[in-house]
């Protein structure tokens, strides 16, 4: 009796794969300009931009640019816009109190581009790296170790400042242990309840980051110092799919 089994010669996974329309009908995932997010980077000033080195291509603007290079984007149907703003020196602090300032450049940036563009989907960065003294994400003690529950509560002024300005979706890039549950809440509390948060769930300590650090202008402040005491090490994969496993069996409540 000749019975088909699933294994080798019948099965053969190549024939699948021979010809261009049969990969084309398989093909689970098609990358589309509605999968983009741009990410903007803005400079205090008017009619000025600024070459990033580190990231070819791509450029700071002041907001009066910003805005042209929007008009662009949403011409070329792109959904989302990300939003960093470099902040200047004399504005950085300790206790990065610029972060939440209504008027500081990015809440600034956000209300000019949602008054000419509702329909561009605007999200904001959340973490303190642009605007502390030292480059790191949170507030530090003094051996510099960043201290989560304080960092998290200038976060969530942050997260509320942005959302005031108008940013459809919250990013917090920071990595605080709490911090997506107490800026979710006090969203709730303040009546912004279809303001979306994007967490960076998971990131790793490692070069990939570097141009970005470079474009915001926080890479100089951190003078090489890394910040493996909040990011992963890529050589601790479990440890990161716990954490993921438990943030997605909380999103189901969020
Ligand atoms: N906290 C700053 C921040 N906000 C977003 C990113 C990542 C941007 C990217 O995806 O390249 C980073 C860099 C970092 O934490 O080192």
């Amino acid at each position: 009796m000749n019975i088909i089994t699933s294994a080798f010669p019948q099965r053969r996974m190549r024939r699948m794969r021979k010809h261009d329309f049969s990969r084309r009908l398989m093909a689970e995932n098609h990358l589309s300009v509605n999968d983009l997010i741009y990410p903007m980077f803005i400079i205090e000033g008017t009619n000025r931009s600024e070459k990033i080195t580190s990231m070819p291509g791509i450029e700071r603007y002041t907001i009066d640019l910003l805005l042209k290079e929007a008009a662009e984007l949403v011409e070329l149907g792109i959904p989302l816009i990300a939003l960093f703003p470099v902040t200047p020196a004399e504005k950085k602090t300790l206790l990065a109190e610029e972060a939440y300032n209504a008027n500081a450049l990015v809440q600034r940036a956000v209300r000019e581009l949602k008054k000419a563009f509702p329909q561009l989907g605007i999200m904001t960065d959340v973490a303190l790296d642009p605007f502390t003294t030292h480059g790191q994400d949170g507030i530090i003690d003094e051996t510099g170790y960043i201290l989560n529950d304080i960092t998290t509560d200038i976060l969530v002024k942050q997260a509320l400042s942005h959302a005031e300005a108008g940013a459809d979706i919250i990013a917090p890039s920071d990595m605080m242990d709490g911090r997506i549950g107490a800026i979710r809440l006090a969203l709730e509390a303040a009546g912004y309840v279809n303001t979306q948060i994007m967490a960076y769930s998971a990131k790793y300590s490692s070069s990939y980051y570097g141009p970005f650090r470079d474009a915001v202008g926080s890479a100089g402040n951190l003078k090489g110092a890394i910040n493996t005491a909040i990011k992963w090490t890529p050589r601790t994969v479990m440890k990161r799919c716990t954490r993921l496993h438990s943030i997605f069996k909380k999103a189901l409540t969020w």
